[in-house]
């Protein structure tokens, strides 16, 4: 096990709180703060326990559009919570600790974005990250240090597994949370229903058949990307479009999916129409009717009728990725019928950012849990070790 909330003595402590807050932006500034607000349960409980808190956080990757300081969400948690919260543009000079240092109890400073420092996109084991500049000159400001990061569990960086090698780590409550509802679907209720879409097309086949060869799926119903590699998989001529799209993100994805079909046919479903763009309008084709000019774009009615059916019998129902391109209206169908359609299982579980993005624009409610994380949930899905979380497990420090 790793060690809780529950098992600190928060009071006139300093803490570093590793966070996951990396949002959309607009122009640089948040354009959506749901991970801002999944934080606020840890923060909030922390802060009134009199703990001085140094959020850690990354925000986009290096090079990426989305790579930015962390001053706007310092200034969304500092409207957000009751306490204090500052922002400082560094991480662990000398001018971060100073500003660490000068915490009072129950005060916030976020640090600035730990991806502008070049060995945090790197990946290392706890021991080696925690001799990186970022974890040997912040950890000596810290009497512990609390990971709330599960949406970047997956990533053996260094600020979120190289500071419990020098400090007792903890886990937050989004982590704690996350944990246990993603590490014990196995006891959940059957039938399980796992319902992989969108374009994360490798995550999603290692997910299939992980679940598929451990008994945990009585049903893997496909869509978005990953149906459509299915569909090729399965010699529907989608048309050039469609496997161009599938194969850009995986030479072998066809491949992969018809050994699944081949093991597990029965229990794999997929799309049986497909909507696809024709004179500026949404046009559904049966497969019967392709292949198409143009690239199916989303699942058609007889499909979600189909899919639906599975979702209402669920007694648990576990998806990830929508199931067509969501953010154009004309394809948003099927992910907000299915989703909505998962939602009357027994327990419903959805995880990825871009997923939660999409429940949110298109008003879908009522999921028992909605994941925080995508890639860490998928690898949690497949029943592989978070590496951030394992670090948590070893526990070199006592309570
Ligand atoms: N048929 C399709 N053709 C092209 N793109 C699609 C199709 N179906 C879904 N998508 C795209 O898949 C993307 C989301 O897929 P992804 O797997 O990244 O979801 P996610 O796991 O929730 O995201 P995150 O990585 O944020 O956790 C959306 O941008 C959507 O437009
Ligand atoms: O948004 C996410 O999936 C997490 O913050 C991890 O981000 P990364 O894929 O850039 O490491």
């Amino acid at each position: 096990m790793f060690q809780t909330l529950a098992d600190l003595s928060a009071a006139g402590t300093t803490l570093g709180v590793r966070v996951d807050i990396n949002s959309p932006l607009e122009d640089g500034e948040l354009a959506d703060d749901s991970r801002v607000r999944a934080h606020l349960e840890t923060l909030s409980e922390l802060l009134d326990r009199g703990a001085r808190v140094a959020v850690l956080a990354h925000q986009g990757r290096p090079g990426g559009d989305e790579f930015a300081t962390l001053a706007s969400h310092a200034a969304r948690l500092d409207e957000l919570l009751d306490a204090p919260v500052d922002y400082c543009d560094a991480t662990f000079t000398a001018a971060a600790r100073e500003r660490v240092d000068a915490l009072e109890n129950g005060e916030c400073v976020v640090l600035e974005n730990t991806r502008f420092y070049s060995e945090e996109y790197m990946e290392f084991d706890p021991e080696t990250a925690a001799d990186t500049f970022l974890v040997r000159e912040l950890a000596p400001a810290l009497d512990a240090f609390v990971n709330d990061a599960f949406a970047a569990a997956h990533r053996s960086q260094p600020s979120l597994v190289g500071f419990p090698v020098r400090v007792p780590g903890y886990a937050g409550r989004v982590m704690e949370q996350e944990l246990e509802v993603l590490g014990s679907i196995e006891s959940t209720t059957t039938p399980r229903v796992y319902a992989l879409g969108g374009a994360k097309i490798v995550d999603s086949l290692d997910v299939a058949r992980s679940v598929l060869e451990r008994g945990f799926a009585d049903h893997v119903i496909v869509s978005g990307i990953v149906g459509n590699a299915f569909l090729l998989a399965d010699g529907v001529q989608l048309g050039a479009a469609s496997a161009h799209v599938v194969n850009e993100r995986s030479d072998r994805a066809v491949k992969r999916a018809g050994d699944l079909l081949d093991e597990f046919g029965s229990r794999i479903h997929l799309p049986r129409d497909v909507a696809v763009e024709r004179d500026g309008e949404r046009v559904e084709l049966d497969l019967g009717a392709l292949p198409s000019q143009n690239a199916a774009m989303d699942i058609g009615a007889k499909t979600i009728a189909a899919y639906g059916e599975f979702l209402d019998e669920a007694g648990t129902a576990i998806c990830n990725g929508p199931a067509g391109v969501f953010e154009d209206e004309r394809f948003a169908t099927g992910t907000r019928e299915l989703y909505e359609a998962a939602t009357h299982s027994g327990y419903s579980i959805v995880g990825g950012g871009d997923t939660a993005a999409a429940l949110r624009r298109l008003g879908v409610e009522g999921f028992d849990h909605v994941s925080t994380g995508g890639g860490a949930a998928l690898r949690m899905l497949t029943g592989e070790p978070l590496p951030a979380v394992e670090v948590l497990r070893a526990n070199r420090h006592s309570a």
